[in-house]
């Protein structure tokens, strides 16, 4: 299948195979985590303390296009979906990026600042400035095409494959927990609490995989179907690499040609 097809193909309902069952279908899903982006070259020089401060830093300032994403992205998916039970959790994930401000009765106000705000202290513990990175002088082309095409298939496609294609989170708990585990150790020079986007995402992940989960197992219901949410995160996997492909050409991969997935082409 051309990937390009992705939006507008249409699925028969049911061709007479059995459907997976559910049990089957998640871990047909979670068979796809070999290709997930952990075992690119670029990401396993990162985590393995090969990289130079100026490839953390081009990670950094290039990863910050995908985290303005993210929200918009998600506010699009509520646009395309009527379930207001739905809606109700989806809404956090925009709150835990852009933030939120809630008052108490006496007027005290809290600000949760949000993740795209930990991503700049991050980008600053780097040694980037804030203006450097929110202005995206840094972000490559081939990484702004990637993520837009993310946003773009959020927007047009039925909410509930759009959900779909979020799944690639279940992966991300583990890549989280890798830098946590080795950055420090590694990169002393990068100051501990910039560190705090990874913390807040282990807990995070989990809650949003939960309900991503949850909609995908129950909409994908015929074979076809589910064929075609495997497709999906395909397709989501395939951005995430390909943005690792053009930082790892932009910025090197030391020589770091090595990890389960080095070699992989698209399937
Ligand atoms: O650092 C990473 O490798 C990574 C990957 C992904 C992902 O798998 O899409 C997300 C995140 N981080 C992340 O922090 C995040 O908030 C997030 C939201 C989503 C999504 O598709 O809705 N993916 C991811």
């Amino acid at each position: 299948m051309i990937r390009a097809d992705i939006l507008a193909e249409s699925i028969d309902a049911d061709d007479g195979r059995p459907a997976w069952s559910r049990d089957e279908f998640e871990a047909q899903l979670r068979e796809n985590g070999k290709s997930y982006h952990i075992h690119h070259p670029f990401n396993v020089m990162l985590n393995t303390g090969h990289a130079t401060p100026e490839q953390i830093r081009g990670w950094v300032a290039n990863r910050y296009y995908y985290q303005i994403a993210i929200p918009v992205k998600d506010a699009a998916i509520m646009a395309n979906c009527p379930d207001r039970e739905v809606r109700r959790g989806w809404v956090q994930r925009i709150l835990d990026h852009d933030g939120f401000e809630y008052g108490l009765p006496n007027g005290e106000k809290f600000l949760d600042a949000g993740g795209i705000e930990a991503w700049i202290r991050l980008g600053e513990a780097v040694g980037l400035t804030r203006a450097e990175i929110t202005d995206l002088r840094h972000v490559l082309p081939g990484v702004r095409f990637a993520v837009d095409a993310y946003v773009n298939f959020a927007r047009r496609a039925p909410w509930q494959e759009a959900v779909c294609s979020s799944l690639t989170e279940l992966f991300a708990p583990a890549i989280h927990r890798q830098r946590l585990a080795t950055w420090p150790g590694h990169y002393p020079w990068i100051e501990p609490e910039g560190l705090q986007y990874f913390r807040n995402r282990t807990s995070q992940a989990p809650r949003d995989v939960e309900q991503g989960l949850q909609v995908t197992l129950d909409h994908f219901r015929t074979r076809p179907m589910q064929e075609r949410a495997v497709q999906i995160l395909k397709f989501k996997l395939d951005i995430l690499w390909s943005m690792n492909d053009v930082m790892g050409q932009h910025y090197g991969t030391q020589g770091v040609t090595t990890g389960a997935g080095a070699d992989r082409k698209a399937a």
